[in-house]
C-alpha cells in the first residue's frame, strides 16, 4: 500500500497503511521500547475542549455515549488536534449498571447519581442480559472508529492512531452502584464489603463476568487495546485489595487473554501505592497505569522490565502549563527512558485545562533529544 506523509503535531510520520510500523502506540502495549515515548491522556475525550463543549448544548451525556454519530466525533476531537498515540472510546464506567438497569443521571455539579443497590432483592433486579442490547451503539461507535482512523484525522496521519476500549474495573464500579454516586470515602461499599462479604462478593462476581464480556465485545468491534479503570481501588487495605481489586482483575484479564490473545489490557489501580507491584504481578495486565502520587523509576524498578508503565503527569501542571508542565513532563519521559512506557497523565485531563497547553506538552514529548 502506498506510503504517506503527514505532519502530525509537530514530527513527521510516515504510515504505511495495514502495518504495524508506525502504530507506536500499539507496539509500545505489546511491549517494544520506543524513543520518544507513545502520547495520549486520560480523559481526553469530551472534557478540555471547546468544539465538545458546542456538542455538548446538543444532547445529554448519556444521549452522547448512545449516539454514535455524536460519540464518533467526541472520540476523534482530540486526536485531530493533537495527533494523539491513542483515541480512547467516548463513553462512561457507568454504562454498563445503567445497560443491566440500575438507574443513572448525571447531575450538572453533582455527577452521576444512581439507585443505591443495598440488597439482595435490589442486585437482583439488575439484568446482565440486557447489556447487548443496551450497549449495541457502543460497539457500532467503535466500528466506525476503527474505519475512521485507517484515514488520516485531522493532523494524525492514516493508521497511526491506536483505538483504545474501556471499562472500570468491578471494584469501582461497585463503589458507584452502591453508594449511588461520587463519594470522597465510599463509605457504604466498603461497609456491604465488610458486613455482607456475600453479597458483595455477588456483586463483584456480576460485574466481573458483564465487564469481561462487554470488553470482548469491544475487541470484536474494533477496540485495539483496553483499559480497565480503578479509580478507587486505593480505598481497600491489602486483603479487600487482594480479593476485590486483583482477584477480579486477574479473572478478566485471563478471560480477555483466553478470548483475544495478543490484544494489550491496560490497567490503572489507582492509589494502590504498596500494592502497585502485587498488582502489576499478579493480574496478568501487559501495562500499568500510574497515578501521579507514584514515582515512576521507583516502580521501575519494582516490577518485571516486561510489563509497560503509563503516566503519569499531574493534571493540575497541565492546567498550569509552562515550565513548570514541562519540567515535570520530562523528568517522566526521562523516568521512563530504556523501558517500555506511555507517556499519559496520572489522572484525567481537568476541564479547564487550555488546549494550547496540551499542545505544547504533546509537542515536547515528541521532542527527540
Ligand atoms: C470514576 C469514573 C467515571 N467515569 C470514568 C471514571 C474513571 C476515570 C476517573 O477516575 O476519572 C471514565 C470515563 N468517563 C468518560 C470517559 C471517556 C473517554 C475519555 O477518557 O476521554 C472515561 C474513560 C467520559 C465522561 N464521564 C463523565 C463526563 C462528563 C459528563 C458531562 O458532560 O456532563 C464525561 C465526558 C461523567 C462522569 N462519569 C464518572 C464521574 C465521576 C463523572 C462526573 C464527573 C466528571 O465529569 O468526571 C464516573
Amino acid at each position: 500500500m502506498g506510503a504517506l506523509i503527514e505532519k502530525a503535531g509537530g514530527r513527521i510520520v510516515t504510515a504505511t497503511y495495514g502495518t504495524d510500523e508506525h502504530r507506536r502506540l500499539l507496539r509500545t502495549l505489546k511491549g517494544e521500547t520506543m524513543w520518544p515515548p507513545p502520547v495520549w491522556l486520560m480523559r481526553q475525550a469530551g472534557r478540555f475542549l471547546p468544539e465538545f463543549r458546542a456538542l455538548r448544548e446538543k444532547a445529554d451525556f448519556l444521549t452522547r455515549c448512545m449516539t454514535p454519530d455524536i460519540a464518533t466525533e467526541i472520540t476523534l476531537q482530540p486526536v485531530r488536534r493533537f495527533a494523539m498515540d491513542g483515541a480512547i472510546l467516548f463513553s462512561d464506567i457507568l454504562v454498563l449498571p445503567w445497560a443491566m438497569g440500575q438507574s443513572l443521571e448525571f447531575v450538572e455539579n453533582r455527577g452521576p447519581v444512581l439507585g443505591a443497590i443495598r440488597s439482595e432483592a435490589d442486585l437482583n433486579r439488575l439484568d446482565p442480559k440486557r447489556v447487548p442490547e443496551v450497549t449495541a451503539p457502543v460497539m457500532e461507535t467503535l466500528s466506525r472508529l476503527r474505519k475512521a482512523l485507517r484515514e488520516p484525522v485531522g493532523v494524525a496521519a492514516a493508521d497511526t492512531v491506536t483505538l483504545i476500549g474501556f471499562a472500570g474495573a468491578p471494584f469501582t464500579v461497585a463503589c458507584y452502584m452502591v453508594d449511588g454516586g461520587g463519594s470522597r470515602e465510599f463509605a457504604q461499599t466498603r461497609l456491604m464489603a465488610y458486613q455482607e462479604p456475600g453479597l458483595f462478593d455477588q456483586l463483584i462476581a456480576l460485574l466481573t463476568e458483564t465487564t469481561t464480556d462487554m470488553l470482548s465485545a469491544q475487541i470484536e468491534a474494533g477496540a485495539q487495546a483496553v483499559m480497565l479503570f480503578d479509580s478507587w481501588a486505593g480505598l481497600l487495605p491489602p486483603l479487600e485489595f487482594r480479593r476485590h481489586v486483583i482477584g477480579a482483575t486477574r479473572q478478566i484479564v485471563s478471560e480477555l487473554k483466553r478470548r483475544h490473545p495478543g490484544v494489550p489490557v491496560i490497567g490503572f489501580p489507582r492509589l494502590a501505592g504498596g500494592m502497585a507491584a502485587e498488582y502489576a504481578r499478579e493480574t496478568g495486565v501487559d501495562t500499568m497505569a500510574l497515578d501521579t502520587s507514584a514515582d515512576l523509576a521507583a516502580v521501575a524498578g519494582q516490577v518485571s522490565p516486561d510489563l509497560v508503565l503509563q503516566g503519569n503527569l499531574d493534571p493540575v501542571s497541565v492546567l498550569a502549563g509552562g515550565q513548570a508542565m514541562l519540567k515535570e513532563a520530562l523528568a517522566i519521559r526521562e523516568a521512563g527512558r530504556g523501558r517500555p512506557h506511555v507517556f499519559n497523565l496520572g489522572h484525567g485531563v481537568l476541564p479547564t485545562t487550555p488546549p494550547e497547553h496540551v499542545g505544547e506538552l504533546i509537542a515536547a514529548i515528541r521532542k527527540v533529544n
